[in-house]
């Protein structure tokens, strides 16, 4: 049986644009555009030509190879002719190879934010999508607040959308533009206009203030519209868009759609989806979300040992699909919600072999629990984790012994005069029998401390030579004056790899010792470093 077509719309570059926080340069946009025309959607809309400098240098070239390069912009301005309004000149010279026209389509819309007559509006739609056509372009017509302004005037409101479609455009695009819609009102609204427009030139724009743009999107499917509009990450305006990084594995994987419907998505370029979305996050600088759907670091990550215990035997227990189908992978967490399946499974993948009846086990997983008990959390600590593991089992080295450390944190006025702040740290070591001591300063008492830590290491120095620490977090715990410090330091070596430690304490600076000497060791121990 032949499926049908679904088209993907990706709208990141135009109302991803709109995101409170987001501000694309045109670098950033060729980038992107790029990484979009790999994935395989049909179109890229890239933004508004004209309306401010950076789109419209953005459309000086065609910025896609394969994907359709669109611009958007509003229909003609009531009371402008054609040819005198300078949004549609900027549409009409742009580069691009579709324009996405923005229509009114709910009648008080019309009369209050346009202050025109609904007939110039009409009018104003049709003439805008023949310009585009007669320019050589494709013509799309976004029709706004469709679906709000269905139930107020349902004539008008198809009036508008024939009038696209009678002018040329080759898809009339119903939009959840105030984002309120229930996904049973867009199946129905978009059946009834399948009636008046073929459903092969109906698309969907779905506003995720109710946290249903994705669920939309796919109940217009289900109504008979056959375009998807969304954006990488479902960013966007307010609540941002139909999450497109969510659609298209629904899409290609769930046997309800896939079984009818194909997308221009390869498979191969479905397995590159995980790295696209933390590449996207990581060009406009947000932190990626753990929990997002199919992509998230949390996607696949198992904490509950009942869960884990099944996992281990049939992944399929409690996996909706293989994360590798979508680049992802899976993890099985270590904390005070673990089981034995936890701690065999991370055992496993550190590459630590241990039978499952052994006891050493249940001692690791008491002392897991215990110390979550008092602030630890191994979760987001797998160095820390892997340590105390390998303690366990019997396995780390006494490198060194910290005999003390000392810290002070002054004030003072410098030689011109300024106020500034010195942290120095003295730390007291043994290494190898041989007494060390060093002295370091730093920005700070925990930059004082690592800095006075890595200065020399004995016979170690050379090991942790290309050791740096590149994040370090502190929450507290408890709040009040009972408070317990909770530190986690990132650290990484010149493979590029890091990895992540932990240290609780009353006192932020002993965390962030605990945290800083577990990464020194951890350090050692991955480099092969046997005996202390
Ligand atoms: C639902 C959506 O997401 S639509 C996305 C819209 N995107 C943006 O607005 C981002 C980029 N926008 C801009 O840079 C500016 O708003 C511009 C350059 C487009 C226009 O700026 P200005 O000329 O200063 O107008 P302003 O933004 O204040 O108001 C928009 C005007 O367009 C008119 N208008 C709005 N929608 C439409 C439409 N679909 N068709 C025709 N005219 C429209 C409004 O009535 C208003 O006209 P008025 O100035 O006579 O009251
Ligand atoms: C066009 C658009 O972004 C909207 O109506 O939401």
């Amino acid at each position: 049986m032949s499926r049908e077509r679904i088209t993907l719309f990706d709208t990141t570059l135009r109302d991803g644009a709109q995101t409170n926080g987001v501000d694309f340069s045109v670098a950033d946009k060729i980038l992107i555009a790029g990484l979009l025309d790999e994935l395989g959607v049909d179109y890229v809309e890239g933004g508004y030509p004209g309306a401010n400098p950076t789109d419209t240098r953005f459309f000086t070239e065609k910025r896609t190879a394969r994907a359709r390069f669109t611009a958007f912009g509003m229909t003609k301005r009531a009371g402008v002719s054609l040819s005198n309004d300078p949004g549609i000149a900027a549409l009409l010279a742009s580069q691009s190879d579709a324009i996405c026209f923005v229509a009114k389509t709910w009648d008080h819309q019309v009369r209050l934010a346009l202050g025109a007559t609904l007939e110039e509006n009409v009018e104003g739609i049709r003439q805008s999508v023949e310009a585009a056509i007669g320019a050589g372009k494709e013509a799309l017509v976004d029709c706004e607040h469709f679906f709000d302004g269905y139930k107020a005037n349902p004539a008008y409101a198809l009036a508008c959308a024939r009038a696209a479609f009678e002018a040329g455009a080759r898809w009339i695009v119903l939009c959840d533009t105030n984002g309120g819609s229930q996904p049973e009102e867009i199946e129905a609204i978009v059946r009834a206009v399948s009636e008046h427009v073929p459903g092969d030139h109906l698309g969907i724009h779905a506003h995720n203030d109710t946290e249903q743009a994705v669920a939309n999107s796919l109940a217009a499917v289900r109504g008979g519209a056959r375009q998807i509009q969304g954006t990488l990450n479902g960013i966007g305006e307010r609540c941002g868009n139909a999450n497109l990084t969510s659609i298209i594995p629904t899409l290609m994987l769930k046997p309800l759609y896939a079984g009818r419907f194909e997308t221009g998505i390869s498979e191969a370029a479905l397995t590159g989806l995980t790295q696209l979305s933390h590449r996207f996050d990581e060009i406009v600088n947000r932190a990626p979300n753990r929990q997002a759907p199919y992509v998230g670091a949390s996607a696949f990550a198992t904490k509950a040992g009942i869960h884990a215990s099944a996992i281990v035997k049939d992944p399929s227990t409690y996996e909706h699909v293989r994360p590798e189908q979508v680049g992802n992978h899976r993890r099985v967490l270590v904390s005070d919600q673990a089981g034995r399946s936890n701690l065999l499974a991370e055992l496993a993948r550190l590459g630590i072999s241990v039978e499952k009846g052994d006891r050493r086990l249940d001692a690791l997983l008491a002392e897991v629990k215990e110390r979550e008990a008092i602030g630890y959390s191994y979760e987001g600590a797998d160095a820390s984790f892997e340590l105390l593991a390998r303690r366990t089992l019997g396995g780390v080295p006494d490198y060194f012994t910290v005999e003390s450390f000392h810290v002070t944190v002054e004030r003072r006025h410098n030689a011109l005069g300024e106020q500034v702040s010195v942290s120095e740290a003295v730390v007291k070591l043994i290494v190898g029998g041989e007494r060390l001591l060093t002295v370091a300063e730093g920005n700070g008492p925990v930059n004082a401390l690592d800095r006075a830590l890595r200065k020399d290491l004995g016979v170690y120095q050379d090991v942790i030579a290309d050791l740096e620490l590149v994040d370090y977090k502190v929450r507290i715990l408890n709040g009040g004056t009972e408070a317990v410090t909770r530190v986690l330091i990132e650290s990484r070596d010149d493979t590029g790899e890091s990895w992540m430690t932990i240290g609780v304490s009353e006192n932020v600076v002993d965390a962030s010792f605990e945290a800083l000497i577990d990464s020194i060791i951890y350090k050692l121990v991955r480099s092969g470093i046997r005996s202390g």
